[in-house]
């Protein structure tokens, strides 16, 4: 694509819209695009790239910029992050730029403090000090930056992966197996998936691996009583429901409505009847509470940071502060408490997070084992085994986009003594 001043301008309008961070970045994206109904594929593809590439790289932007003025921002990024050369940009800039181009263009990376090179605020960088050593800051940091690749999870109600595979080849659409999820697949690029038939026709939906995996490791079996204790808009349910063949039955429980509503298209595309949306006022409301004691599988994906999920949001780590993840604490622990009471004797019960934060995760699972000797901890890697995936990162799922290529998810598998 030949780049024009008004790419340059619609991507700077497009930045100063999301810029204020009050809302997550692809909903301000998704408002500003259908409020310039005239921008075509390729523009909203460029002002897409812009706008996540910046906030990816924004410490070292603005550190080498100088600046957070949305232009120079954009500039910065162009130069140093989409490889083009100051004879490109030249007819596109002033005089005044175009020297400062020059200059930003010798800054080294190395060069920075670590906070800045792993693009991270200083308080998470202190609280990762707390328990990685620099380098492995470093790796996780860079790991995040990259952009996150689309996997997909073929519904195996309605077909399976080798044929999903055969029918996406033919299509053009290059993609393969995904390397531990047994029914998922990692596409090359970015192709607009929601259009493509497979889709509509419900037999794929847009799922990263990890997430996949999380499934596996509930493994609800067909007649079983399953609780999606914080379904939101059913990404996990639905892979429930698919396992256990649209039989037995699944509560897909959040306080959202509204995440529950955008369940409800993909249900339908679904095929799937096991599947039961209900919205709880809170983790104790009394449709919780009636099926106390009732349940075989329960899954809660717990409201956490997402800082797992900064290579799709990178906005997360100014949306995040030290206070909000207290405030998380405390919901996931009253959650996974509430959830463990769902149990029947023999029950499963997995608790996940998309956080690398120990605080988020082991450290939740640990006190509430600690005051619920009937709760026992399952090993993930042996729960992962014996489905055929040889994935053993130990007790704990514990997922890295830089070791890994999913989102970096968390789990703990636990178990109700009989
Ligand atoms: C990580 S998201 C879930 C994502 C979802 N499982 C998926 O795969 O698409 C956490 C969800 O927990 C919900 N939530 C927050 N507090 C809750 C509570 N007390 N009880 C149940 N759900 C809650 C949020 O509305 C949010 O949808």
């Amino acid at each position: 694509m030949r780049l024009t001043p008004a790419h340059l301008d619609m991507a700077t309008a497009a930045l100063r819209a999301v810029l204020p961070l009050e809302h997550p970045a692809d909903s301000m994206l998704r408002h500003f695009f259908r409020e310039n109904p005239a921008l075509g594929a390729n523009d909203r593809a460029f002002i897409a790239e812009s706008v996540f590439g910046i906030l990816r790289h924004r410490f070292f932007l603005e550190c080498i910029s100088g600046t957070s003025i949305p232009r120079s921002l954009l500039l910065a990024y162009l130069a140093r992050f989409q490889g083009m050369n100051l004879r490109e940009l030249l007819p596109l800039v002033s005089e005044v730029e175009a020297k400062w181009l020059t200059g930003i263009k010798a800054v080294t990376p190395e060069s920075q403090p670590l906070a800045i090179q792993a693009e991270f605020p200083e308080w998470l960088t202190e609280k990762l000090r707390g328990f990685m050593p620099d380098n492995e800051i470093l790796d996780l940091g860079r790991s995040l930056q990259r952009p996150a690749s689309l996997d997909l999870r073929v519904n195996t109600l309605l077909a399976n992966r080798e044929e999903v595979l055969a029918l996406l080849n033919k299509d053009g659409i290059a993609g393969n197996a995904t390397p531990y999820s047994l029914v998922g697949i990692r596409l090359a690029g970015k192709p607009a998936i929601n259009r493509h038939e497979l889709f509509l026709t419900g037999k794929v939906e847009v799922q990263d691996e990890g997430s996949q995996l999380l499934g596996y490791l509930l493994a609800p079996k067909r007649g079983d009583m399953v609780v999606d204790f914080c379904a939101g808009a059913g990404g996990k349910t639905l892979m429930l429901g698919a396992l256990m063949r649209s039989q037995g039955r699944i509560y897909a429980f959040d306080i959202s409505e509204k995440r529950l509503n955008n369940l409800k298209p993909r249900l339908k595309r679904s095929g799937l009847s096991n599947l039961y949306p209900q919205r709880i006022a809170n983790e104790n409301d009394i449709k919780v509470k009636r099926l106390t004691g009732k349940i075989d599988r329960v899954l809660v994906d717990a409201p956490c940071s997402g800082l797992g999920t900064l290579r799709r949001n990178p906005d997360l780590k100014w949306r995040q502060s030290p206070q909000s993840i207290e405030e998380l604490k405390r919901k996931q622990a009253a959650i996974l408490s509430s959830a463990a009471n769902l149990l029947k004797p023999g029950g499963r019960l997995i608790y996940a997070t998309c956080s690398f934060l120990p605080e988020e995760n082991q450290e939740i699972v640990e006190r509430f084992l600690a005051g619920h000797p009937r709760l026992a901890p399952l090993n993930c890697a042996e729960l992962l085994a014996q489905q055929k995936i040889p994935l053993d990162t130990g007790v704990y799922l514990q997922l890295s986009p830089g070791l890994h290529g999913t989102d970096g998810f968390f789990a703990a598998a636990m178990e109700l003594v009989k």
